[in-house]
């Protein structure tokens, strides 16, 4: 294939669910064309819907996209990816695409083995902040990846947020935890902060706009000063002032642990689908 991308780089989507469709819309606000991606879900209902979601061509129709792809990208449920991969493989032997894949826990040499072998394969873990194009993506390339193919999937994650490499698949999991995952924390975290505010008083609207703004501009101060967040909390928490008191709290109840276990339940997990999910002879 052509490994350098251009506008005429053809990268079909086998599945447009959460994931793919925030990759898609990051995609087509950041400088891709609509008419070089095509999607693909299990009905013409689906499909459909996800047209008119996503601004894209959507079909039923999984060889179709292959025989469209340079680039396949594999988006279905992890416990989709092998029945998926195995109908496709006679077609993908035959257009050779680069193949990514954003299923959780599943290697790349399962993947290259349920499309019939010898694959470039990229492991991708982004997230749904692709959306608004501020996605975090941890990616892992197999050894047949040309350097030249692993910049084009960056170029195509770069669009939606940042890219970082990592050089042993094994570390996908924690990158699972620490990106893929991890927006549900933080939802979560203001979830409760709301909660918190409603039970003394706030409408939901204020508890809201007040949670959610206060979220985004602790996190642009993360991402846009030099500061370690080490720092920039300590710069709003005065001696014997509020935050202190609300800090102490946190550390009272074991803060570092309930992090620390919540990881390592994400990262049981995607180790779980791993092994559940690997390499069965097909
Ligand atoms: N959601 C997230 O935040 C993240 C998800 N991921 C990974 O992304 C992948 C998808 O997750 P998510 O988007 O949440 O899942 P969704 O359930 O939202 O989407 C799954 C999509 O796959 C389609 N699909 C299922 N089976 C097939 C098939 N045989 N052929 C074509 N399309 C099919 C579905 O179509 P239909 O609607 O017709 O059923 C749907 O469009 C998973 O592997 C997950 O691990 C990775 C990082 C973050
Ligand atoms: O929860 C999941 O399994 C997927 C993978 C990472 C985020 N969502």
């Amino acid at each position: 294939m052509n490994t350098e991308y251009n506008s005429s780089t053809h990268i079909s989507f086998i599945g447009v669910g959460n994931m793919a469709g925030a990759i898609i819309a990051g995609m087509c606000r950041h400088g891709f064309q609509p008419e070089q991606l095509l999607g693909t879900t299990r009905s013409p209902e689906s499909a459909a819907r996800a047209t008119e979601a996503y601004g894209i061509r959507v079909i039923n129709d999984n060889a179709q996209a292959v025989q469209y792809a340079d680039v396949l990208v594999l988006a279905v449920k992890p416990q989709m990816m092998q029945d998926t991969c195995i109908a496709l493989a006679a077609k993908v032997q035959a257009k050779k695409p680069l193949i990514v894949s954003v299923a959780a826990g599943i290697s790349a040499q399962d993947i290259a083995h349920w499309l019939g072998g010898n694959l470039a394969v990229v492991r991708c873990m982004p997230n749904t902040p692709a959306l608004v194009g501020a996605g975090m993506s941890g990616l892992y390339a197999n050894a047949q990846t040309a350097n030249a193919q692993k910049a084009l999937v960056d170029q195509m994650f770069a669009a939606v947020g940042r890219t970082l490499w990592v050089d042993e698949e094994q570390a996908m999991h924690t990158v699972t935890a620490l990106a893929g995952s991890a927006p549900a924390y933080f939802f979560r975290f203001v979830e409760a902060l709301m909660k918190a505010g409603e039970a003394r008083g706030l409408s939901s609207a204020q508890a809201h706009e007040l949670a959610t703004y206060t979220a985004l501009g602790a996190a642009r101060m993360m991402t846009e000063t030099h500061d370690h967040p080490t720092q920039l909390r300590q710069k709003v928490t005065s001696p014997k002032g509020t935050t202190e008191q609300a800090i102490l709290s946190f550390e009272r109840e074991g803060i570092d642990t309930l992090v620390e276990h919540a990881v390592a339940a994400c990262i049981g997990r995607s180790e779980e689908l791993a092994a559940q999910l690997a390499h069965r002879d097909v």
